[in-house]
């Protein structure tokens, strides 16, 4: 051991009298060959090569580097003195990583590996169209040579993957929205998160449980449908239109999904979004496993701007549809819908859901929201952009029986049988939304017996009320209808009649997987 430090020793001597005479004797270019030449062959008898693996990878984040990250902290095998400690925002565990400049050994496969920590000042001059960290991060792996082809070709996957895998567990579901326009953070994220803690599953949602078991076995297939959308072709995504008068749970379905599948959600603002590019880049930005959720799609999309393309053909001019905020964005002037300059059009949206573009990341649920369907524009609506079509109703017998069970703790058999055919009686004709019941139920739930009895009788106010008024939801209906419709022909008279024509339901929807 003596005569290996003595060598060493004698070595580095050399070295450093080598440099010495080389930085008097020779110009600055010889001795930067020289140093290229050094480096080369002690590379070339090195037993290992080396990998980095930086945060940020030109412009965007480098996924590998967050795995990466991931994937360590659940290793064991530490041999680093100094680890550094973080709980995020949005998760329930601690996690601990590499401290800067520290190493950790890691074996897979009988093979070890050598990761290192690097962190470095960023120069200050550096130009970058947006702000960067002041840190340079990034890892280093230092692998046999005898060992790369094993770790380039398995090791790195296994990372990603098991990377995901402790994302999915530490974290709860994150609640992403792009609020900020479209703006980014200091890591080129265009979305903040929330820690997405809603309560909602599909055991507290009332609606019917033969509806409700088909939208459940519909999630599942299509989370282990990997297979099947990669042999047919398919991008690995589906749409969902839930539609239905207000409080009947539309929300809390989304939130439901999300918990039964564990994924995050991607609220999207389409009124904070400017035109079709920034769409594709928030749409590009968010991850698998993600549900994106654009709520009451029908006051996103203003009709009464609906235009003619100069190319006139009956299918092209449902693609011209602007995509207009009802505010404006502060109805400055940022150069208005009409031009196309600074507004989204419905193509954008469709290219958005079901485009070329919207392969780009997999395992992607789309989920669109609103209270009138029948204002959404064909192009929509046809299948392969909205796969199944959910009508959420006003509470059902089924329905009303899991909201007592929730609020009341009632079971089946514990409610009075004459009670219960009471309820059934006169549930669907009082027409209430589970919000209104569960109003009802909460106001009395230390009283259970009372709140059941008040539930009663609210609903036969209501029954009573919709009876004397006789089929006047429908007549209402129309004339909120021909009120809009008045609306639209004065803003725009031509355009208003036009969008009135497409709104009847085309040839295309008929295939539509619908449940009522
Ligand atoms: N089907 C349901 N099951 C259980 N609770 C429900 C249901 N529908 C509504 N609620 C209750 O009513 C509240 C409002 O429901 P939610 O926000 O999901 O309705 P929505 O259909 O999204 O309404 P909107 O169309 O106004 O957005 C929820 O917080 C929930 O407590
Ligand atoms: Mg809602």
């Amino acid at each position: 051991m003596k005569e290996f430090w003595t060598t060493m020793a004698s070595v580095m001597g050399v070295w450093a009298f080598c440099q010495s005479i080389l930085h008097t004797v020779f110009p600055p270019e010889l001795r930067f060959a020289s140093l290229k030449l050094f480096n080369r062959i002690t590379n070339w008898f090195s037993l290992y090569c080396y990998y980095d693996i930086t945060e940020i990878d030109g412009v965007n984040t480098n996924e590998l580097y967050n795995a990466v990250q991931l994937y360590l902290s659940s290793s064991a095998s530490i041999i680093g003195n100094r680890l550094s400690l973080t709980r995020g925002l949005n998760s329930s565990a601690i996690t601990f990583g590499l401290s800067n400049n520290d190493c950790l050994v890691d074996v897979y496969n009988g093979v070890a590996v050598l990761w290192e920590h690097v962190v470095t000042q960023r120069q200050s001059q550096t130009f970058s169209w947006r702000p960067l960290p002041e840190e340079k991060r990034g890892f280093t792996l230092r692998v046999r040579k005898k060992d790369k082809s094993l770790i380039l070709e398995s090791y790195l996957d296994f990372i990603m993957e098991k990377a995901n895998e402790i994302r999915r567990k530490n974290q709860d579901r994150l609640l992403y929205t792009n609020s900020r326009g479209g703006s980014l953070d200091s890591r080129g994220h265009p979305w903040e998160s929330v820690p997405f803690k809603h309560p909602s599953t599909f055991d507290t949602l009332a609606m019917d449980p033969v509806k409700k078991s088909e939208i459940m076995d519909d999630l599942q297939d299509f989370a282990k449908g990997e297979v099947f959308y990669q042999k047919t072709g398919r991008a690995w995504k589906r749409g969902y239109l839930l539609y239905g008068p207000p409080g009947t749970g539309k929300s809390s379905m989304i939130a439901a999904m999300a918990n039964y599948l564990g994924y995050d959600i991607y609220d999207l603002e389409l009124t904070e979004v400017n035109n079709n590019s920034e769409l594709r880049k928030l749409l590009m930005k968010t991850s698998s496993k993600s549900i994106i959720v654009i709520e009451d799609i029908d006051c996103s999309i203003n009709l009464t701007n609906r235009k003619k393309s100069n190319n006139s053909s009956g299918r092209n001019k449902n693609y011209d549809v602007s995509v207009s905020p009802p505010d404006m964005r502060g109805g400055s002037g940022s150069g208005g819908g009409e031009e196309g300059g600074n507004s989204i059009t419905l193509s954008g949206l469709l290219n958005f859901t079901d485009g070329l573009w919207s392969c780009c990341g997999s395992e992607r649920i789309f989920v669109f929201t609103t209270n009138h369907i029948e204002k959404l524009d064909p192009a929509l609506l046809r299948s392969g952009r909205m796969d199944m079509h959910i009508f959420m109703s006003y509470c059902s017998f089924p329905a009303l029986k899991i909201l007592l069970k929730n609020y009341l703790e009632y079971e089946e058999g514990d409610l009075e049988r004459e009670m219960l055919e009471n309820l059934e009686e006169v549930i669907d004709k009082a027409e209430m939304t589970p919000a209104d019941i569960s109003e009802v139920l909460i106001k009395n739930r230390r009283d259970k017996d009372k709140a059941v009895r008040e539930l009663l009788e609210a609903l036969r106010v209501r029954a009573e009320k919709k009876r004397e008024k006789g089929g006047s939801r429908e007549r209402n209906s129309t004339d909120v209808e021909d009120e809009e419709e008045e609306k639209r022909a004065l803003e725009s008279p031509k355009e208003g009649c036009e969008s009135q024509e497409s709104f009847k339901k085309g040839e295309e929807d008929d295939d539509d997987e619908k449940i009522h």
